[in-house]
């Protein structure tokens, strides 16, 4: 198989020790998340039972994982699945595999799927996943058994049209043929629909690794260019040198754009100059990490977020940019490649400072959009050309950013409070239609 990223498991002696970047002040992004919908609510008029009815996830499952690790030692695991809501379609969203996993942040998770997938108009409600585990401290084989177990416990809610997951932080294509395998013993037939983000050989759709990453770079050039901002010659640093990050940098840099710094769990590089992108790759590849690459120098890693460039994508974890950085910020856009990069507090200190913040829900609702294509290739059991997906894929996004700036500037709201209206209407309009909320 395939994998397009380099193992998760096992870190190179070469890596460093992990460093909690920039999370000095961060909010809980459930709070983050409740407070988005609330002022959305609050500004389209609804009462308290409708707001709630928003709030509320529609279903959650806490999973226990019993795991033998391969010292024949017994562990037990936590795992959830949280649909937030499926007024729209079946439930959508990542699988996370990360220490700091907890049910309250897979239900912000879950909640920003619903939106997302309204406001690209993809026929998805919103669901999220994740298991408390870091998976480099795991063998292969460990995390083999924790995904077919975790799959197994939460079989009662998912299915092709009931819920449908995707790769997220610290899982990949790998974990989703364990996962598309596990439901298709189950069912006696192969069910390719299970998941996306799957390998090309199972069934996965071309462009759905990159197609995060291609999406962020299409709302950053439409962003640099509404600020008349040449793309060629442009400054950029990102934050997260994973899936999301390293092609949105690599993409970056195809067209034209300085990337100077980027950073992950271990430490930040930076170079004046611009980083070559392509050689960065294979030093990660080789050593598990962007630290030590030779032709940059070391960065501390909270300061590559206030760094004096064009443009920010932070491609993480949530609350990175907060309270207590936000004034910092010498950005003069941001593009959340990761899911709320961004406290409540933070949007408000960036809205004052004449930053532009491309939201979440838009900015990296790419890897949705190619998912939702790689389901509807499975269902027609038809593979679609690269062009097809990337040219369907770009039309979306610049769909998205113009309804979302043309709503902004007849509303005079953050490009965040437009994008989160929008899509909480859509959904509202579904329930209404179906006389769920008569
Ligand atoms: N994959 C997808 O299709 C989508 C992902 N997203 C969001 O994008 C974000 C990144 O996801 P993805 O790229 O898939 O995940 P990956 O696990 O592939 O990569 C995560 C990256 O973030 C780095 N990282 C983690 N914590 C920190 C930190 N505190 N400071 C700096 N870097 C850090 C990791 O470092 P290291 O390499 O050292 O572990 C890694 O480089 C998440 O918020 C996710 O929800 C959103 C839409 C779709
Ligand atoms: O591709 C998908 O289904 C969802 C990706 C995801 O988890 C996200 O957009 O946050």
């Amino acid at each position: 198989m395939t994998l397009a990223q380099p193992s998760l498991t096992q870190p190179s002696p070469t890596q460093p020790a992990v460093v909690q970047t920039g999370l000095t002040g961060r909010t809980s992004a459930l709070d983050d998340a409740q407070a988005q919908l609330a002022e959305a609510a609050a500004a389209l008029g609804y009462d308290e039972g409708l707001h709630t009815m928003l709030a509320k996830p529609r279903r959650e499952l806490t999973v226990t994982i019993p795991l033998r690790r391969d010292d024949g030692s017994m562990q037990v695991l936590t795992g959830y699945r949280v649909q937030h809501n499926i007024s729209r379609g079946p439930a959508k969203g990542g699988l996370r595999y990360s220490p700091h996993v907890t049910l309250d942040e897979v239900r912000a998770l879950a909640m920003w799927m619903t939106w997302k997938c309204a406001l690209l108009d993809v026929p998805y409600g919103g669901a999220k996943g994740g298991i408390a585990l870091d998976p480099r401290q795991y063998s292969i084989g460990e995390l083999e058994r924790v995904t077919r177990r975790y799959t197994s416990e939460i079989l009662p809610i998912i299915g092709p049209q009931q819920d449908i997951q995707a790769p997220d932080i610290g899982t990949d294509e790998r974990t989703m043929a364990w996962i598309m395998d596990t439901y298709s013993v189950s069912q006696g037939h192969t069910v390719p629909g299970i998941v996306t983000g799957k390998p090309l050989s199972l069934g996965g759709s071309l462009g759905r690794a990159s197609a995060t990453s291609r999406g962020v770079v299409h709302i950053a050039k439409a962003a640099l260019h509404s600020l008349g901002i040449r793309v060629d010659g442009s400054t950029a640093a990102i934050q997260g040198f994973g899936k999301v990050g390293r092609d949105a940098a690599r993409f970056l840099a195809d067209e034209g754009a300085r990337v100077v710094a980027v950073s992950d769990q271990y430490g930040a590089i930076h170079r004046a100059a611009g980083l070559d992108i392509h050689a960065l790759g294979a030093h990660v590849d080789t050593t598990g990490s962007v630290v030590g690459f030779g032709s940059a120098d070391e960065l501390e890693a909270a300061d590559l977020l206030e760094l004096d460039v064009d443009l920010l994508v932070p491609a993480a974890v949530e609350g990175v940019i907060h309270e207590g950085n936000a004034a910092s910020i010498r950005a003069r856009i941001i593009v959340e490649g990761a899911n709320g990069p961004t406290s409540r507090a933070a949007d408000a200190i960036l809205a004052s400072h004449g930053v532009l913040v491309a939201p979440d829900i838009l900015a990296n609702a790419g890897g949705v959009i190619v998912s939702y294509f790689e389901w509807v290739q499975a269902n027609q059991s038809y593979r679609w050309q690269a062009r097809d997906v990337e040219a369907r894929l770009e039309e979306r996004m610049l769909a998205a950013w113009a309804a979302v700036n043309e709503h902004a500037r007849a509303h005079e709201l953050t490009l965040r409070a437009a994008a989160t209206r929008l899509a909480v209407a859509r959904v509202t309009e579904a329930h209404r239609l179906r006389g769920l909320y008569p």
